[in-house]
């Protein structure tokens, strides 16, 4: 699903180049959820910007459901991230003026999906993450929690081939946290959706079948956590 080989990036400020990623390599399969681990500043939102094809790396490659998306121009890009990647934030980005069911159809207003086939999947999905019932509210009359459940059906509205989540529960209190992790194990197990959890805490990413520490860089572990997955 994402496959990850030999990835190293450098940013350029004037005459000085400071390496922030060292040839990474790793594989996530299809159906799998691992937790990305690393304190501040040991590369994860570098890794994710690359990942997510935000940025393009200094070497090495980054291939998502087969295609090397570090080759792609800029248009084709854009057009593999709207159909094939989710995105889930720390802060979920809802535009507030919208309703929750209109904020979780907005990919596929950009996709030219007629109207009411976007309500209805929207609708579905919104049921499926606990909130079926908070349809026509807007975000602001929703928990934190409960807006990152209409984050997390946003970014599953397309169907992406795999959904980079950062720091999901990074504003949420530990009871929320846990059951965010939840849903996202849930929706993990139940319809095989490949996630990458970025997280700095060990908890959230104790939860995930696997963890890939980064540190200064540098890629520690790749260790499956089997007792834990069962
Ligand atoms: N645009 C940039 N130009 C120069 N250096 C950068 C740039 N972006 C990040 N860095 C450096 O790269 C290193 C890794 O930063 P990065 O933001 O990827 O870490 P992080 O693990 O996501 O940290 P945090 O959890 O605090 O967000 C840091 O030393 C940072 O200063």
């Amino acid at each position: 699903m994402l496959t990850i080989e030999r990835l190293s990036h450098s940013f350029r400020t004037g005459q000085d180049e400071t390496p922030v990623l060292h040839e990474l390599s790793f594989r996530v399969e299809q159906g799998e959820m691992v937790a990305l681990l690393g304190s501040s500043g040991s590369g994860k939102s570098t890794l994710l910007n690359l990942m997510a094809g935000l940025m393009k790396p200094t070497r090495g490659s980054i291939l998502i459901a087969g295609q090397a998306i570090d080759k792609m121009n800029e248009n084709r890009l854009a057009e593999f991230r709207r159909t094939h990647i989710g995105f889930i934030f720390q802060s979920y980005e809802l535009i507030q003026h919208l309703t929750v069911r209109e904020n979780v159809e907005l990919p596929l207003v950009f996709q030219s999906v007629a109207s009411q086939e976007r309500k209805q999947k929207a609708l579905a999905l919104l049921h499926k993450v606990g909130i079926g019932d908070k349809a026509e509210m807007f975000p602001s009359q929703l928990s934190g929690g409960q807006q990152q459940r209409v984050s997390i059906a946003r970014s599953l509205i397309t169907n992406p081939a795999i959904v980079f989540a950062d720091e999901p529960t990074g504003n949420l209190d530990t009871k929320t946290e846990k059951e965010i992790i939840d849903l996202l194990i849930d929706l993990n197990k139940n319809s095989g959706i490949t996630f990458v959890i970025v997280t700095h805490e060990h908890e959230v990413a104790s939860r995930t079948e696997r963890i890939l520490q980064l540190r200064d860089g540098y890629l520690l572990e790749n260790s499956d956590q089997a007792g834990e997955a069962g």
